[in-house]
């Protein structure tokens, strides 16, 4: 039998200058005296779309010096989102971390994260919006107004504070009864607790400070955002298909019954009409 209980999901495309870092400093973290997961339990998977750029290499390096984490590299599909899908199905973890390789989501909460999750909350949510919390003031104004208007369009679906942080966690035996997941783009956190219908007690919140991404660049294109939208639309009606149809059916009952009251004060229902003038 497996020991390892816990799984760390990398999503990476491009990120070979980030790998070395990552890697040592989440196993470094878990080393911790006072971490509440013993570092034995942990695998860390990358999932790399073709990258090309050195990052197997440091991986076997990183092998072969001890730490446990391997490398999937994926040649026909592309995107974060089913990157994370790819590395949540290969885990052998029960509960398993979605983390991006940049540092952005600093490793040092890797082991608040993991232990965060339980048969009770099922769901470990990284956030950016408590109390005490900080967003690396280098993150561009522009990023900070995206990543608002992006959680409050998110607000009707979940009452997750951050589902945008791209920071979580969830349990296999949750992950595994999701259906018609949306592995586009990047918003697999949210598809999660909708598709999943996490309720709020379930989900653990972990505080953390946001930085900026230490190598390379984002990813996250216009296109990126378009795809986002698309996938709101297909969740608020997931979500409230019921509702909207019932609203729509409302609607077309008090036109029709307006048009009625509106003709039959002309006398124009039953052909009758007469104009008086
Ligand atoms: N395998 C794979 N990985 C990808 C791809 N695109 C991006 N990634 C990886 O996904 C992680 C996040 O990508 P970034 O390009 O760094 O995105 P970002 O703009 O910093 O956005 C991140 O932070 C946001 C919070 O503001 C999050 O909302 C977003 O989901 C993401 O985590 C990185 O590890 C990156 O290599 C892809 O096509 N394939
Ligand atoms: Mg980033």
């Amino acid at each position: 039998m497996s020991s390892i209980r816990y799984s760390v999901i990398v999503p990476a495309f491009r990120e070979n200058g980030n790998i070395r870092a990552l890697v040592t400093r989440i196993f470094g973290a878990l080393a911790q005296v006072n971490s509440p997961v013993n570092p034995a339990e942990v695998e860390v998977i990358i999932v790399d779309d073709n990258s090309r750029d050195g990052s197997v290499e440091t991986v076997e390096g990183l092998r072969r010096e001890g730490y446990n984490v391997r490398i999937i590299v994926r040649t026909t599909e592309r995107g974060l989102s089913s990157a994370v899908v790819r590395g949540f199905r290969e885990a052998q973890g029960d509960s398993m971390l979605c983390m991006d390789a940049d540092l952005q989501h600093p490793p040092e909460y890797v082991p608040a994260m993991l232990a965060s999750m339980s048969p009770t909350k099922q769901f470990a949510l990284g956030t950016r919006y408590a109390a005490g919390v900080e967003i690396d003031e280098g993150w561009p104004l522009y990023r900070r107004v995206i990543s608002s208007g992006a959680r409050m369009l998110a607000l009707p679906l979940t009452s997750a504070s951050d589902p945008m942080s791209g920071f979580f966690g969830i349990r296999k035996e949750t992950f595994l009864k999701a259906r018609n997941l949306n592995s586009d783009g990047f918003k697999i956190a949210l598809d999660l607790l909708v598709k999943c219908a996490i309720p709020g007690d379930a989900i653990a919140e972990v505080p953390f400070s946001f930085g900026v991404r230490a190598e390379g660049e984002s990813k996250l294109t216009g296109k990126v955002m378009i795809r986002y939208l698309e996938q709101l639309a297909e969740l608020y009606w997931y979500s409230f298909s019921s509702l909207i149809v019932f609203a729509a059916i409302l609607l077309f009952v008090v036109f029709v019954l307006l048009a009625r009251s509106v003709l039959s004060s002309y006398g124009g229902l039953d052909g009758k009409a007469q104009s008086k003038y």
